[in-house]
């Protein structure tokens, strides 16, 4: 299969250098995966960058990678859960770096199971956590970016299964379809303050920190995961990167409310005709150390 061109390596700019020189952009969940590649990109195109996330491991490694490219960074301990943590690592993020231009939602929970299978609580950790910890950190960065008189930007991590479900992912899916529909709501009600909101919808992009379940770790698992994409491939973290610089640049002025699709195609490539039927608890059978919930 051949497929989509394959993308610009690692490194090469897509917006003109410095496009946000100046700005501190802060990026949920910035210390791993995704929203490690994400804030590495605003970092490149010159902002200084906030990581925000729970784990002390997972700071390390964003504030790594970005000061690698020649950016100013800090990590802040928070749980998007909690809206009075938020506001103390606000505070914080603007002692050390500045008030926020830029706020990328990205952090996320998630864990394959069939719906009846998911337990109260695993149900209210996935969808506070992308749903309510979005609706939190947009609205803590909006009242702080209109009472000094601040345009900027938000970027809403979605999932393109927001629109379809999905198997297994009853609880992510009801959220990120919550996160693409709040888009929408804070994009009309921010525009006249100047703050844009927008989304970005990732495909398949596996990357060596989701949990093992969401991994393909071997290249035989990475090359039948890009047979199941019509671009023929997986997407690179790095692609995701240029995406969101893009959709909260200047360049995007005029854009807002949107969610833009990043998946080689990947969910639109449903006709009549589907591959045979696969039932949920054979496409996500336990893992063998599962505890029993019965
Ligand atoms: C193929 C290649 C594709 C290639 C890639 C494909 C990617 C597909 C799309 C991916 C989209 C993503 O969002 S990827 C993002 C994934 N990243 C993450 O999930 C990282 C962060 N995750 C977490 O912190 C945890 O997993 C999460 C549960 C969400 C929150 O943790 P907390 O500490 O708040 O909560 P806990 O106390 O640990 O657990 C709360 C409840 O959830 C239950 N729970 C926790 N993990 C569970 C699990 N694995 N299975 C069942 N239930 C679980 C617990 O038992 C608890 O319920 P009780 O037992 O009743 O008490
Ligand atoms: N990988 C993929 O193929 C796809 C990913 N996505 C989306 O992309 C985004 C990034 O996912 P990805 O990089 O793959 O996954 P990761 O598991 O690597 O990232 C999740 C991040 O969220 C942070 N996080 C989780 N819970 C909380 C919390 N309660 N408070 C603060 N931070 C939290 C974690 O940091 P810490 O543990 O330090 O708190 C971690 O850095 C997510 O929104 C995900 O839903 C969507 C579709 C496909």
């Amino acid at each position: 299969m051949s497929g989509l061109p394959v993308p610009p390596p690692l490194g090469t700019a897509m917006l003109p250098a410095g496009t946000f020189a100046g700005q501190v952009v802060a990026v949920t969940g910035g210390g791993t995966g995704l929203g490690k590649a994400i804030a590495v990109e605003f970092a490149r195109l010159g902002a200084a960058v906030a990581v925000l996330s729970r784990k002390p491991e997972h700071h390390a490694k964003g504030v790594a990678a970005i000061e690698v490219v020649g950016a100013k960074a800090g990590a802040f301990a928070v749980d998007v859960r909690d809206p009075e943590a938020i506001a103390v690592a606000f505070d914080e993020v603007e002692a050390a770096l500045g008030p926020v231009d830029v706020l990328v939602n990205n952090a996320a929970g998630n864990f394959p199971q069939p719906a009846e299978d998911i337990s109260p609580r695993g149900w209210r950790a996935v969808t506070d956590i992308v749903l309510d910890g979005t609706f939190f950190a947009s609205t803590e960065f909006a009242r702080r970016a209109r009472a000094g008189g601040r345009p900027g930007a938000v970027l809403n991590i979605a999932a393109t299964y927001a629109w379809t479900g999905g198997p297994g992912t009853a609880h992510s899916a009801a959220a990120k379809a919550g996160v693409v529909n709040l888009t929408q709501s804070l994009a009309v009600e921010w525009a006249p303050d100047g703050i844009r909101v927008n989304g970005l919808a990732p495909g398949l992009f596996p990357h060596e920190d989701v949990p093992p379940q969401m991994r393909a770790d071997t290249p035989e698992g990475l090359a039948s995961l890009a047979r199941t994409v019509p671009a023929g491939r997986v997407g690179s973290p790095h692609e995701l990167g240029w995406a969101a610089t893009f959709l909260c640049s200047p360049y995007a002025a005029y854009l807002t409310g949107h969610t833009l699709v990043l998946d080689g195609g990947n969910w639109l490539r449903r006709g009549l005709r589907m591959p045979d039927f696969l039932p949920v608890r054979e496409q996500f059978p336990p893992p063998p150390d599962a505890k029993d919930r019965s």
